[in-house]
């Protein structure tokens, strides 16, 4: 009885948050970090199902790096990664496109379409909704770093998106953009997940990964709560956010900037973290702000 009293408890809690968040656009980025684990992965999409059956509008991006990383080596190819992102050749990338859209952006699509949801593929073997140039990253005294066939976003269809969204589609993202010229770059799925929520004005950016949220410090147990730019900009600068999560907090901050009013990075590991991050008073995960909130004196 008292399990099913706290049933009731949860959803009248999830009711105020399915009123205010009905029509909104949340963008949801799946990393390939938790794409190992079949049981997570499926409680995420099952999640975007529920979100979707509600009257929310989620879009769903995803990775796939650590997949890519596993068909290089069965190639024979060893992986290198420069700030977070993957040096990529033609090879590299015929794989990458393989095992992103073959493999991952159909299993998805499929799994939400047995569970009543519609869902609809977007990729560079159909329907491309991200578009790019070549990214140049920053080196040392100024020089550019040259990492292969991988993109920045130059542009989103902002419209085929919404239009998608407001006849209850979930759209499902695949990270390979193309360039003006109709070839395909390798691009972090993260950069795709915050321009794609900067492009569609999305309320919320939720970046789903293997990491209870952002440390602090070298200590697995000291994780931020809320992180502001600046804090951000100080964590990277002594080497504490590094690797995978320097992309994340950048889109976080890209979607911020350009009005989308939430960006969280949460652990898909927790069973609906999805859930417990939207429609609970208890927040899960790092919120990324713009500016720390002003202190307040008495
Ligand atoms: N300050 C930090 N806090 C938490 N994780 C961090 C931090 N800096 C780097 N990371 C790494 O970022 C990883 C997440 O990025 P990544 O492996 O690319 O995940 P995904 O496949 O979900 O995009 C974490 O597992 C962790 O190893
Ligand atoms: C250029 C670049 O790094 N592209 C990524 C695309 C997939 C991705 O971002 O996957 P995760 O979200 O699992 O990290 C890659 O090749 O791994």
């Amino acid at each position: 009885m008292d399990e099913a009293i706290q049933k009731a408890e949860a959803l009248v809690e999830a009711h105020a948050y399915i009123r205010d968040f009905a029509g909104k656009t949340v963008v949801v980025k799946v990393g390939g970090s938790i794409m190992d684990q079949p049981d997570a992965l499926g409680r995420l999409l099952d999640d975007v199902s529920f979100m979707a059956a509600v009257g929310m509008r989620p879009i769903l991006v995803h990775g796939g790096g650590k997949g890519i990383t596993a068909a290089m080596n069965d190639a024979g190819i060893e992986a290198e990664f420069v700030q977070g992102r993957r040096y990529t050749d033609e090879r590299t990338l015929a794989i990458a496109e393989h095992v992103l859209v073959n493999d991952i952006n159909r299993q998805m699509v499929d799994r939400l379409i047995q569970g009543g949801t519609q869902a609809m593929g977007l990729h560079s073997l159909s329907s491309c909704v991200v578009f790019a140039e070549r990214l140049a990253l920053p080196g040392e005294q100024g020089r550019k770093i040259d990492i292969g066939l991988v993109g920045q976003v130059t542009s989103v269809n902002a419209p085929l998106l919404s239009a998608l969204v407001s006849s209850d589609h979930v759209p499902v993202i695949a990270p390979i953009a193309k360039d003006r010229a109709g070839g395909k770059l390798n691009i972090n799925a993260d950069s795709v997940a915050g321009h794609v929520a900067a492009a569609v004005r999305a309320e919320k950016i939720v970046l789903v990964s293997d990491t209870h949220g952002i440390r602090r410090s070298d200590n697995e147990d000291d994780l931020a709560r809320h992180l502001s730019r600046a804090e951000i900009e100080q964590l990277i600068d002594t080497g504490v956010i590094n690797a995978g999560m320097l992309p994340k907090v950048e889109a976080s901050l890209i979607a911020l900037e350009a009005g989308v009013r939430k960006a969280h990075i949460i652990d898909g590991r927790i069973p609906h973290a999805l859930l417990l991050e939207v429609y609970t008073d208890q927040g899960i995960g790092t919120e990324i702000v713009l500016e720390e909130a002003p202190q307040v004196t008495s």
